[in-house]
């Protein structure tokens, strides 16, 4: 059996740039991959959609821009051409993140399904065929989600899509039904609606983005509304029949019975870990009851030397987190720091349009851990820059700490939302107190100018 000094199993998001710093940094390691390199965001999540996504954007801006003094006789979608650009930026990519870690000194790949045989031990079933048996005393479990499949009457006899499967689609669909309300339904749901599919989204929450404050999942939801997609609440679809020419969904919302004719289902109602195939009961690793690996504040399993980064480990669900999770098992390994994940900040951002940019505490999240808080609103159609570009739709908000004058959390609903977030996060990681935001001097006409206006509507 060859030994190595750590074995990464998946290419993913924490697992690819950690593979190359562990060789460089002298251990002998090895890289398993079943699938792609670059794991979900590359092949089949961020980058592919936000490649969409932009497309969409393209559409939108042709559809209205007789509003800005410019008039286009038509346009049309070519799928095939967005799919083709699509496709290219995901190569692109891929292929970047195989040939770093092939050109890794120090560094082997293989390709095929990682599973334990023993505490230390792997055996690879390769993807070109044969068995490979390796052990290492440092291993590393970047495994990543799949999309659940919910279990609903009549779903495996008809052909449903999932945020994996609808990235081939080189056709638009006239009608998709998206079971779910949240990061992976409403970007697909705004990017087909504007490629010119009919869109129901069927969320069994009471709100779309239910994590969020009322205010926030609410001025979204008026948004997608508006453009006109239909969004249900409270709503659950029971059964799924074949029908001429589609799919005939049947559902309750709010307590009623109402049916559905669509062309396609999307599911998007969450993502699972991919724990089975790794075989984790012959290292005895343990798992939390939804099957995600449990890590201590430094990501490190119960099992001494077996550690679980990025969405296997069942934290938040994004790219820069699986890769923060890289850089805190690295610098403390390697460089002797004392990282922990509790330490980090959460910011996010939904790629919508207008994006919804996040970061730390909501307004409900401060009240209900006794902060004496203030909350400023701005909407967008106050913003320079908004009514310059013709995009007032949105708001940005702020929650702050009335004693400390301390910024807790934010959200903005607009256009570069994420971008105007991550001005805020600066603000919150350097401990630039709202009053200081309030007379910054800040280019104009930039969005961020707008932090100015933002924080004035505070009253000391
Ligand atoms: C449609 C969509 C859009 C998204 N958009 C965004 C976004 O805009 N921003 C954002 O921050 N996040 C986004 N995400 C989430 C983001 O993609 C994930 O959080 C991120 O990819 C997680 O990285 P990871 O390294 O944990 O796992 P992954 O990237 O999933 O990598 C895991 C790898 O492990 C491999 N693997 C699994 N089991 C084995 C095994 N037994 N043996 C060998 N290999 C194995 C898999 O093949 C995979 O390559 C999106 C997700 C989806 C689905
Ligand atoms: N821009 C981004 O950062 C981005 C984009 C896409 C995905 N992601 C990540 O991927 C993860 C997965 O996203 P997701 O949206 O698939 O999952 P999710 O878990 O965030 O949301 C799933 C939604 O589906 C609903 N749901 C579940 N079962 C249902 C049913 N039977 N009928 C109706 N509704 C149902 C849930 O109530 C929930 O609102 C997210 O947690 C996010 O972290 C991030």
């Amino acid at each position: 059996m060859k030994h190595y000094d750590a074995i990464v199993i998946g290419a993913g998001q924490a697992g690819s740039p950690l593979c190359k710093k562990l060789a460089n940094a002298g251990k002998k390691t090895l890289m398993i991959e079943k699938r792609w390199i670059g794991g979900t965001c590359v092949n089949d999540g961020c980058t592919p959609t936000k490649a969409m996504v932009a497309s969409a954007k393209a559409a939108y801006l042709a559809k209205r821009c007789t509003d800005l003094g410019v008039t286009i006789d038509s346009f049309h979608i070519n799928m095939k051409q967005v799919k083709k650009r699509k496709d290219e930026i995901v190569m692109q990519s891929r292929n970047g993140g195989q040939k770093a870690i092939e050109k890794t000194e120090n560094l082997d790949l293989l390709f095929g399904e990682a599973a334990f045989i023993g505490p230390k031990s792997i055996k690879v079933k390769l993807n070109a065929g044969g068995e490979e048996e390796v052990q290492a005393d440092l291993i590393f479990l970047d495994a990543g989600a799949t999309p659940v499949i919910p279990e609903i009457d009549g779903l495996k006899d008809i052909d449903y899509l999932t945020s994996t499967t609808i990235l081939d689609l080189d056709e638009v669909p006239e009608h998709i039904l998206i079971i779910g309300g949240n990061y992976v339904a409403l970007e697909f749901a705004q990017m087909f609606h504007r490629f010119g599919s009919k869109i129901s989204v069927l969320e069994r929450g009471e709100r779309i983005m239910a994590k969020e404050d009322e205010d926030v999942s609410e001025g979204l939801k008026q948004i997608l509304v508006d453009e006109g997609l239909d969004i249900y609440t409270k709503a659950e679809v029971h059964h799924f029949e074949k029908a001429a020419g589609g799919i005939k969904a049947s559902a309750i919302i709010g307590g009623e019975q109402k049916e559905f004719k669509c062309s396609h289902v999307l599911l998007a109602a969450g993502r699972k870990p991919l724990t089975d195939a790794l075989l984790l009961d012959k290292t005895g690793v343990e798992l939390d009851d939804k099957g995600f690996i449990k890590v201590n504040e430094k990501l490190e399993t119960n099992v001494p030397g077996i550690y679980a980064l990025g969405d296997v480990n069942g934290g938040p669900a994004f790219t820069h987190i699986a890769y923060n999770d890289y850089t805190i098992v690295y610098r403390n390994l390697i460089e002797g720091t004392d990282y922990k994940t509790t330490e980090r900040p959460l910011p996010y951002c939904m790629f919508t349009d207008p994006q919804l940019g996040r970061v730390g505490l909501t307004e409900k999240q401060a009240r209900e851990q006794g902060y004496e808080i203030k909350v400023a609103i701005l909407p967008m159609k106050h913003v320079a820059r908004a009514i310059e570009v013709s995009d007032t739709r949105g708001f940005m908000k702020a929650v702050v700490n009335a004693k400390t004058k301390e910024i807790l959390g934010a959200a903005v609903l607009a256009e570069e939302g994420g971008e105007i977030m991550s001005v805020l996060q600066m603000a919150m990681e350097g401990g630039i107190t709202y009053d200081r935001i309030r007379y910054c001097v800040f280019a104009h006409p930039t969005y961020s100018e707008s932090l100015n206006n933002l924080f004035m509507k505070i009253e000391d």
